[in-house]
């Protein structure tokens, strides 16, 4: 259910001096308190090994917030970073529990809090169950308030981790306070396909087998795995990006029109969708997957290192950093209708791209003229521009028989001329509200593991001997080409790339 918008609140951060805090959490808290969102009743404290004051914990808040401005108003970076508090902090002790329930307690009578607290986990996986316990063991999550907690990725490695990390956390925290974080979900065009779907009339009729002839989505980064390696030795692109990301924005796109737009209906559909996902076994993996790692290349002048070059990896890593996969889900909208996704590190752009393809039409009265007619293709695009773009035919000017590609276009930013709000501000927001139908259940998790697991056991038991197989700074391996041409298609590149 979702509940009225404004409830003051404690948030505390494990691990505030990591880079995710950082980076995305003081800004984006930065951001709601120069809208308004967060009002003077607010506190967060910050918790994590080393030992800092608060006047350093606030000195470090305020640098990380420094470049981001308040629209319409003063800065008010000093006042913002009032509201910081540090705990050094031991995830093992008793006592650090303790001492954060002292403060916490305090900090609800200095700003007149209903003894509400979000947990936020910005530290490795490995803790948050100990952590759950201790919050509960040691009187934190007593009081009148709520209390919720919300989860990084990554959410388990496979479905057996993923299950024993949320039996630890369900031990302590009901389903309903839990917010798994995906933070393509706060992105402002993913949680656009919901209305470009169901609140227009063009759309939802064609929106199934009958018109519908595929459907690709690219999620393409520039970088490479930069500090991560570590991490990402054991992640790889399924894991990182696949399993989450990219299986969200499929339920999205396939879902069925929830009975109303609440979280429990919404979530419940996109569900389905992860039920009725094709299991792509060990021995057809190959049919429905591809995998890449990129080799030394170039961009922009500049040569850039293979995976294998990158600090902490191994130099005969096996590690995807590409993936390219055919998805079928199986029921009565989409049977044969083929989902591709493709997603890597080290590709020429920085973009996610959602591209609709429509069928032809049944019989082409301009064909003869002037060859095939253009496919009629909608693109939502996610970032770095947020938009979309409809494809049609129109007649050539000049000549009756000959028609031209044409472009609709809709440019989201300059609908009212700002920047929509960054996806981890607009989902803190959420969990401020109480409203979780832009995170993860537990199901969607769950089945999203479960689809993924027998293709990342397959790579991990047969060495891709092809890798690395794709230069830095190109699309990826050719293979990924060739699964759609084996369907007689091709990617379309966006013209926005
Ligand atoms: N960075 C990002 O953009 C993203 C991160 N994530 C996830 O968020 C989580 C945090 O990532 P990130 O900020 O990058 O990681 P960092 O390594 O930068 O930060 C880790 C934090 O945990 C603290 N910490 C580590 N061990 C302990 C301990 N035993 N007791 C108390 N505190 C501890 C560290 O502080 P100290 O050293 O002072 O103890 C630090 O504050 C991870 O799960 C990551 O996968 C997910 C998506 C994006
Ligand atoms: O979750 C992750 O996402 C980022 C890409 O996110 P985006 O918002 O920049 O598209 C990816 O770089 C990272 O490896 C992954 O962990």
């Amino acid at each position: 259910m979702n509940q009225p918008s404004k409830q003051a609140s404690v948030i505390v951060i494990f691990g505030a001096t990591g880079d995710l805090a950082k980076r995305k959490l003081f800004p984006s808290l930065y951001n709601l308190y120069c809208k308004g969102v967060l009002a003077e009743d607010f506190a967060v404290v910050g918790v994590a090994r080393r030992q800092l004051s608060n006047e350093e914990f606030r000195s470090n808040v305020h640098d990380a917030v420094i470049h981001t401005a308040c629209m319409d108003k003063d800065d008010k970076h000093e006042e913002f970073s009032s509201h910081f508090f540090y705990q050094p902090f031991d995830v093992t002790k008793k006592e650090s529990y303790q001492d954060l329930k002292g403060l916490t307690e305090s900090l609800d009578e200095q700003f007149d809090i209903p003894h509400n607290r979000i947990f936020y986990m910005a530290m490795a996986p490995e803790f948050f169950g100990t952590i759950a316990l201790n919050l509960d063991s040691e009187g934190l999550l007593e009081g009148d308030g709520f209390n919720r907690l919300v989860i990084e990725k990554p959410f388990g490695h496979d479905f057996q981790s993923a299950q024993k990390l949320n039996d630890e956390i369900r031990q302590v925290f009901s389903e309903e306070e839990i917010y798994r974080i995906d933070h393509y979900l706060g992105k402002e065009m993913v949680q656009n396909i919901e209305a470009i779907r169901f609140a227009n009339s063009l759309f939802e009729p064609l929106w199934n087998n009958r018109y519908i002839s595929n459907i690709q989505i690219t999620s393409s980064e520039t970088v490479g795995v930069e500090t991560r390696g570590g991490y990402y030795e054991k992640s790889g692109a399924l894991r990182d990006m696949v399993q989450n990301h990219m299986l969200q924005m499929v339920s999205l796109l396939a879902m069925e029109p929830p009975g109303s737009l609440t979280t429990e209906e919404i979530r419940s559909e996109k569900v389905k969708v992860l039920r009725a996902l094709r299991a792509v076994n060990k021995d057809e993996v190959n049919d429905y997957f591809v995998r890449g790692q990129y080799k030394q290349g170039e961009a922009n002048g500049e040569t850039l290192p293979g995976y294998r070059e990158e600090n902490n990896v191994d130099e005969e890593s096996n590690t995807e950093t590409f993936v390219a996969a055919k998805l079928m889900i199986d029921n009565f909208r989409w049977a044969g209708v083929p989902f591709y996704i493709r997603t890597g590190k080290r590709m020429p752009t920085k973009s996610t791209n959602i591209l609709i393809e429509f069928k032809d039409m049944p019989m082409n009265l301009y064909k003869n003229e002037s060859g095939k007619l253009g496919p009629n293709i909608l693109e939502v695009h996610i970032q770095p521009e947020e938009g979309i773009t409809l494809h049609l035919n129109v007649k050539d000017t000049g000549d009756m028989r000959k028609t031209t590609p044409i472009e609709l276009n809709f440019n989201n930013k300059q609908k009212n001329n700002m920047n929509s709000p960054e996806a981890y501000e607009r989902l803190l927001h959420d969990v401020m509200k109480g409203d979780a139908t832009n995170f993860a259940r537990w199901d969607e998790v769950a089945l999203s593991w479960q689809f993924i697991d027998p293709i990342s056991v397959a790579w991990a038991n047969e060495k891709e001997q092809d890798f690395p197989n794709y230069s830095a700074g190109s699309m990826g391996p050719d293979a990924a080409d060739k699964l759609l041409e084996k369907d007689n298609l091709h990617w379309w590149s966006s013209p926005k790339e």
